[in-house]
């Protein structure tokens, strides 16, 4: 479904990702891990076509999509880092929003299909967002990718900040989302957690691949936290 090939990103001498190649067949998560700064919410934000591509492909289902703008992707969604919400909008505008220009019917059904995945937001569709927990926050940050209606979620960091109890939920709809075929890209911290929810796993580490593979080729969660938080030579792949 998504093919990343020898994808760079700069941000003028800062070479942020350099020449890193993924891949995510329909309905894959694909995890994305590595330290700060290592270069994964610029590897999410250049799919996304939020920032610009000096040099390499993305492609979607077989479409060159290198460099067009999230808007224009059709089937592509996001969580930005830090969820991003305008604090003076309602729960229920701000889901609306995320539904583009689809019709009204269509709206009205995928904003049924949000509230039965996130029943937290349905009792507060007149809330102003800026009001949310952080919890609540990310719910209607989620809610808000899934009124696109994607086949495939980007999603950065999305647990980043929460309780435990927050961040196990979102863990838990995530594990429905995949279930029911929603293919990811995950940028996650929390990586015991991730680790299980993946089939495929992107370690990135100061903007190059230091490993890519199925999910069960680095071994257990821990194998793969060793792998990056303990300093190693670089190695890309
Ligand atoms: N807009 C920008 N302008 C200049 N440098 C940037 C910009 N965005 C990111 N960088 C730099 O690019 C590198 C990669 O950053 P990026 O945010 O992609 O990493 P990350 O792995 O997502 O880190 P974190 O987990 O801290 O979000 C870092 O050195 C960062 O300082």
């Amino acid at each position: 479904m998504l093919k990343v090939t020898d994808l760079a990103v700069r941000y003028g001498r800062i070479h942020a990702v350099q020449s890193v190649s993924a891949r995510l067949e329909g309905g894959e998560v694909l995890l994305l891990a590595g330290l700060n700064g290592a270069g994964k919410s610029s590897f999410v934000r250049a799919v996304a076509g939020l920032v610009p591509i000096a040099s390499g492909k993305v492609e979607l289902g077989g479409r060159d999509i290198t460099g067009l703008p999230l808007h224009r992707l059709d089937g592509v969604a996001l969580l930005p880092e830090g969820r991003v919400l305008a604090p003076s909008l309602t729960v229920g505008e701000t889901l609306k929003l995320g539904g583009g220009a689809a019709g009204r019917a269509v709206l009205r059904g995928r904003k049924d299909e949000v509230l039965e995945r996130l029943p937290e937001l349905a009792g507060r569709l007149g809330q102003r967002a800026g009001t949310l927990s952080g919890g609540e926050a990310t719910m209607l940050a989620l809610g808000r990718a899934l009124m696109a209606g994607p086949r495939l979620l980007l999603l950065d960091e999305p647990t980043l900040g929460l309780s435990p109890a927050a961040t196990e939920r979102v863990f838990e709809i995530l594990a429905r989302l995949r279930r029911e075929g929603l293919g990811m890209v995950l940028v996650e911290q929390n990586l015991r957690r991730a680790h299980a929810l993946a089939d495929r796993v992107l370690v990135l580490r100061r903007g190059r691949a230091l490993h890519r593979g199925p999910a069960g080729e680095t071994g257990d969660a821990q194998a793969l936290e060793d792998l990056v938080f303990t300093d190693q030579e670089e190695g890309a792949l």
